[in-house]
């Protein structure tokens, strides 16, 4: 056992903890393992980090096989491919796995899979605790969490306001905040990231985030971790950190941890307790990993001297000392074929028990809460974003309005009003959609990760979101409006301003609801043209051509088209609703009489409230498929 030196150990320090960096730095992590989750330290632990005992989990796999449709353009036909050849294992509790196997043998696949984050083209069977899971189970993703390759916690709130707010949605309001910030300091203080508590998150370093990654997780005290490739991009000295934190949680507190990792060093390989080494879809090895070299000898291929064991297993199965995967394969499965199998858990540690139920989560609205402040206090950190967008509408309101200064009360200017207000409403249905149409896809990422991992569900998301983008796009909108509007000179009574920023800012939503169904839905590298080519489809009715004028063919995106009805709008609201006469300073004025304007146009007979409740209808519409889209895949796996 090692001991506490007093230069590492504050009073405050759990002397746990003071061992574990100590340990840590030496690298000497089988010394602080604890195998018995009876020893006394390992309570100790439990007191001092105060999770609820979680029960343990065993993992079995059996005859799994994950097949992909492949397109063959030539022929325009669809093949199946076989990743998974029907691979079979078990892990379990207070193991630390490792997932071996050289680069597309199916590692990630075989994690994502076995966390349930895969299901779609998955067959066989995955026993938790000797029952079959079923998908889509929410006891499962309860159980475990799945931590992926990227770190994506949002860079500008803190360590300790990233996991303070994750206590809070995760552990809801059933428990004391005293209780959860008791958690989130010993969390933070056990993983070693208690002095980057105020430090923001876009400041870590790549080892620090991984580590602020497993502590998020860790709030909801999981049984099961899954990590995909946790040591990767990290230095030698950060990779042991990594592993020695994974084989303690697996270790004192009896998680079951499975990573897919790539060629670790010898000193890496040997802190698992057990392989799972695959190549071309099959298991070549599974067993704990000091039998692996035994077991290679034992089907005649002998470890050189000196050699790294993990980067002997890699050249084995890759086929350079001349032995097939098949062979490999086969040489697995007659030994696993011999053992007996597994018996089924005790009841206490099955994962159905309801008195080691965790806490339930944050409740609807205080998700909601929870999710916009955490986006509002992001805004605020990084404002360069905000002013810009407020600046250039501020900027383009004041260009616009020179160009076309005076032309809303001149009768000679009608035409040139029209363009304005042709090209203002054109600004900011495009300022509206492609901001959101661009930024969204990376949100999916995000929301991908937190959702699965049973943060939060998406409406509290998706509300959140809309409550921090709407303010922000109308707020914009109206800057460049009020402006704009000034300048040229439109006419100052009330009830034509009301329903000229009704009307525009209406329209500007909903080309924003247009804007995150279309990132929603469509890659980025398709989004940015669709977006524009939409915006101009539905601009050139009613400004380019008149229904009369419209084939019949395309009349009905007439009548859907929302630029439209926020076109004829303006163009009402501006000559409509018994304007008087338009000032002429010249011998004759063709638009003198705002009412022939309106004839010529064919617009005279405008309902500017039947089209602000079509232009909000689409806009709602819009939302409520974008939120339908968001549904399906993250609920199709
Ligand atoms: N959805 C898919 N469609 C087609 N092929 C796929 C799909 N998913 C995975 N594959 C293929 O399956 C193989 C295994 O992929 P996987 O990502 O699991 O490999 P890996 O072992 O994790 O590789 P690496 O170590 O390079 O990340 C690869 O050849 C990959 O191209």
């Amino acid at each position: 056992m090692t001991t506490c030196t007093s230069t590492n150990c504050s009073p405050s320090r759990s002397s746990l903890s003071c061992c574990q960096v100590e340990n840590t730095s030496h690298d000497n992590v089988r010394d602080v393992a604890i195998s018995s989750p009876l020893h006394p330290q390992s309570y100790i632990l439990q007191e001092k980090h105060s999770f609820p005992r979680r029960p343990e989990v065993d993992l079995i796999f059996k005859d799994i096989r994950f097949r992909v449709k492949q397109w063959n353009l030539r022929n325009l036909c669809a093949k199946d491919k076989e990743i998974l050849h029907g691979v079979s294992g078990e892990f379990k509790a207070g193991e630390l796995v490792a997932i071996m196997g050289p680069s597309g043998a199916g590692k990630s696949t075989l994690l994502n899979v076995l966390a349930g984050y895969t299901l779609h083209g998955m067959s066989g069977e995955v026993l938790v605790n000797g029952k079959v899971r079923v998908p889509h189970s929410e006891r499962w993703r309860r159980t475990s969490c799945y931590i992926q390759q990227d770190s994506l916690v949002r860079g500008r709130i803190t360590v300790g306001e990233a996991m303070t707010l994750a206590a809070h949605l995760k552990l809801g309001y059933t428990i004391s905040s005293a209780y959860k910030h008791t958690q989130v300091l010993n969390l933070l203080e056990m993983l070693g990231l208690s002095h980057c508590y105020d430090t923001l998150c876009g400041r870590l370093s790549g080892g620090q985030k991984k580590r602020l990654d497993v502590a998020l997780e860790l709030l909801s005290n999981p049984s099961v971790l899954f990590l995909d490739e946790p040591t990767t991009g990290l230095d030698s000295m950060s990779c042991s950190q990594c592993i020695a934190l994974l084989k303690r949680l697996a270790r004192m507190e009896r998680r079951t941890i499975v990573c897919t990792i790539h060629q670790p060093s010898a000193l890496l390989f040997e802190m698992f307790d057990s392989l799972y080494a695959v190549a071309n879809g099959y298991c070549v090895y599974r067993g704990p990993v000091h039998a692996l070299i035994p077991h290679l000898a034992s089907i005649g291929i002998n470890c050189p001297a000196y050699h790294n064991p993990a980067d002997f297993l890699i050249e084995v199965a890759i086929g350079e000392y001349g032995i097939s995967v098949d062979k490999l394969a086969t040489a697995v499965d007659s030994i696993w074929s011999e053992e007996t199998p597994a018996k089924p858990q005790p009841i206490e540690t099955q994962i159905e028990d309801s008195t080691k139920e965790p806490p339930p989560p944050a409740g609807f609205l205080t998700q909601c809460y929870l999710l916009y402040k955490r986006q509002l206090l992001c805004l605020k950190r990084d404002y360069t974003l905000l002013v810009v967008r407020l600046l250039c509408h501020l900027l383009i309101g004041i260009i616009f309005g020179y160009l076309y200064m005076g032309s809303g009360y001149r009768a000679n200017g009608v035409l040139a009003n029209y363009v304005y207000l042709y090209g203002s409403l054109l600004l900011i249905v495009y300022t509206g959609k492609m901001a959101v149409t661009l930024a969204f896809p990376l949100e999916m990422k995000i929301l991908t990760r937190e959702h699965f991992n049973r943060w939060y569900k998406l409406a509290p998301y998706y509300i959140s979101m809309l409550l921090i983008e709407i303010p922000f796009q109308a707020a914009c909108a109206a800057t460049y409006l009020a402006v704009s509007y000034w300048l040229t000179g439109q006419p100052i009574e009330a009830h034509r301003i009301i329903s000229f920023m009704a009307v525009s800012i209406a329209a500007s939503l909903t080309a924003q609801a247009w804007g995150f169904f279309i990132g929603a839905t469509t890659p980025v590298k398709i989004a940015v043209f669709v977006g524009p080519i939409l915006a101009v489809l539905f601009s050139v009715f009613g400004f380019c051509i008149t229904y009369i004028d419209t084939p019949s063919g395309f009349r009905w995106l007439f009548h859907i088209s929302y630029f439209r009805a926020g076109f004829h709008s303006l163009l009402y609201t501006v000559y409509g609703f018994d304007r008087m006469d338009l000032k002429c300073d010249e011998f004759y004025c063709h638009y003198k009489k705002p009412t022939k304007f309106l004839k010529e146009m064919n617009i005279s007979d405008t309902n500017v409230i039947n089209n602000l409740v079509l232009i909000v209808g689409i806009g709602v519409l819009m939302h409520l498929l974008t939120a339908s889209a968001l549904w399906c895949k993250l609920n199709r796996r």
